[in-house]
């Protein structure tokens, strides 16, 4: 009612705060819904916390985005302001004890227990993606699902700390079509190795020998459904040597294709290929931050897709910084997002004066230029995070009912001085592959976290801070699926470290809301590992075409339709 009210008037005062006077069509709309009160269920949303341009007292309001699309091709970048970001402590309940979890409770994940099982004995796992084409569908081929995920060798005497200098994109494989409830604990995943085969690490580019010295995150794509050749989207650690055998170059982050074949006979799957590696990106320094103009720039998680609307053209988005120079105080009142009048609003000379500027994530965005898609261009930013968080990693494009997500990983170490929010998943909505994205949820952003009481002291050490929520650290790298199923990597929990899948929990999304579904699985916790293919897109008649004209030899798309062929009662 009293929102009814402030969009009547089309002045909103709310707790003393004064709306700006300009506010749009959609805004009023926006206006009409009640304002949540902190930690709890807004009235008349009681599944989805859904946005709100309404304040919660003592904090400010969150940033107005029109999610209006652009060009892809435009200079157009959407920000995550400081006034989102701040929406995760302010529909947080702040009464609650150290330890206890503060967060909107349809945003945390559920509680994985200390027993968890390890994914595999012998290597650490954690990064983990599934094989997909250009829309995203995850494939199974020839009967079995497959997954990638960056692995350290357990044997070779790596800790789960070392993972990052000594990661390997190692393959995983187990048989379709088997529910959760029937596969072992631990998802009954067989490691097939690492992928890229050893010595393929050197590669000679005129007279400069390239050497990878880690595989980090990216993506792999089905090229043809109908064929067995794979595109590794991945990022290389790599530095340069020249003739003489002199390191040239420090450890760079290169974005790079790999291609190869994948194969599978009753008994496994295997690839052959990946010996021969593409550089395609490196930060240019204009759009994207490079090592000239800061050590600890990120550069790094590619994600392909092809434009729905326009066939045959394909993107690229992956986790950039800001380009300049590291620490050059120079965050703007767009980046910090307040509205007229907020009396909760900082000024962008009080911003600076904390540091912030240090911290300057982006979501970047490139373009294919040919169709082996070993040839990208840099397009500006689809969003930036400046004076708001440092690292947006592996972000994804994931379209659904019309509308254009982006998902990506964060730290709450990575958060700049004055904003606060859990490791977990973020989402950004919006009408086109560029658009003035809406954070999602209250216009926070996040989607899914940790149960993280905001009010601790942020430290990744639950024994040296044993206040802080033994769940805190539980998962990263959390990878958003067709239906919203979502699978991670166990970290930390109750101090045990993991290096093993998480469960797969389940979000339900509608519009810019979402909410864990705590009817999936064990209230709400899914089968460890349970990361498999789709079979949604059941074509039983096509399936039985294929195989009477024998015009499709098996491969993914027949499996995937056999897939479900054979998993629907008859
Ligand atoms: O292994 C590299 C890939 O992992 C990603 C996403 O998981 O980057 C994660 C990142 O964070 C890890 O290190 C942090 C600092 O040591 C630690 O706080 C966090 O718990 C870890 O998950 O790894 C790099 C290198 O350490 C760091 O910059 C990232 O935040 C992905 O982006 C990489 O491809």
């Amino acid at each position: 009612m009293l929102n009814l009210l402030l969009a009547g008037s089309m002045v909103a005062t709310f707790a003393g705060h004064k709306a700006h006077a300009q506010i749009t069509s959609q805004a009023l709309r926006e206006a009409l819904r009640v304002a949540p009160r902190p930690g709890m269920m807004p009235h008349g949303a009681k599944l989805y916390p859904g946005s709100s341009l309404s304040g919660v007292p003592g904090f400010p309001l969150p940033s107005i985005h029109t999610q209006q699309a652009y060009d892809p091709q435009e200079a157009y970048t959407a920000k995550w302001t400081r006034a989102d970001a701040m929406q995760i402590k302010a529909h947080s309940d702040t009464s609650v004890g150290a330890g206890q979890n503060s967060l909107p409770q349809q945003l945390v994940m559920p509680d994985v227990p200390a027993d968890f099982p390890a994914t595999n004995p012998d290597v650490w796992v954690w990064d983990t993606w599934t094989l997909i084409d250009k829309k995203a569908t995850q494939f199974s081929y020839n009967g079995w699902e497959v997954i990638f995920c960056l692995t350290a060798d357990k044997n070779a005497g790596y800790g789960f700390d070392d993972r990052h200098t000594h990661a390997r994109i190692g393959y995983f494989y187990r048989r379709a079509g088997i529910p959760a409830s029937r596969r072992p604990t631990n998802g009954g995943w067989i490691y097939g190795g690492h992928l890229i085969p050893e010595g393929a690490q050197e590669q000679v580019f005129a007279g400069t020998t390239y050497t990878i010295t880690a595989e980090w995150s990216g993506s792999m794509r089905l090229l043809d459904p109908t064929s067995n050749k794979v595109s590794l989207f991945y990022t290389d650690m790599a530095f340069n040597r020249n003739a003489a055998g002199q390191d040239i170059t420090p450890s760079q982050a290169v974005i790079t294709q790999s291609l190869g074949q994948i194969h599978a006979d009753f008994n496994h799957v295997w690839f052959t290929g990946f010996t021969k590696h593409t550089p395609l990106l490196r930060p240019d320094g204009v759009l994207y931050q490079n090592g000239a103009q800061n050590p600890y720039y990120n550069f790094r998680d590619p994600f392909t897709f092809e434009d729905p609307k326009h066939p045959g053209t394909n993107y690229m988005v992956f986790e950039g910084n800001t380009a300049g120079q590291r620490g050059v105080a120079n965050c703007t009142a767009e980046d910090l997002g307040y509205r007229a009048n907020d009396p909760h609003a900082e000024t962008v000379d009080q911003v600076l004066a904390t540091g912030a500027y240090y911290q300057k994530a982006s979501i970047g965005l490139a373009i294919a230029e040919d169709s082996s898609l070993s040839k990208w261009k840099f397009l500006p930013p689809l969003i930036s995070a400046n004076c708001v968080n440092d690292q947006t990693e592996r972000p994804q494009m994931y379209i659904k009912d019309g509308k254009y997500y982006i998902f990506t990983i964060s730290h709450r170490t990575t958060y700049a001085a004055g904003v606060d929010g859990p490791d977990g998943v973020y989402g950004f909505v919006g009408n086109g592959i560029r658009s003035d994205f809406q954070p999602m949820n209250y216009g926070s952003g996040l989607m899914l976290g940790n149960p993280t009481d905001l009010n601790e002291a942020a430290g990744t050490d639950y024994d040296a801070n044993p206040n802080q929520n033994p769940r805190a650290f539980q998962s990263y790298s959390h990878y958003v699926m067709p239906d919203g199923l979502v699978e991670s990597f166990i970290d930390t929990v109750e101090g045990r470290r993991g290096g093993a899948l998480s469960p797969t929990v389940k979000v339900r999304i509608r519009g810019d809301a979402s909410m864990v579904d705590t009817r999936y699985g064990n209230n709400g916790l899914g089968g460890y590992g349970d990361i498999a293919a789709n079979r949604a897109d059941i074509n039983i008649v096509g399936f039985i075409q294929d195989l009477l004209s024998q015009r499709t030899q098996f491969g993914p798309d027949v499996n995937m339709r056999m897939n479900a062929f054979l998993a629907t009662p008859q």
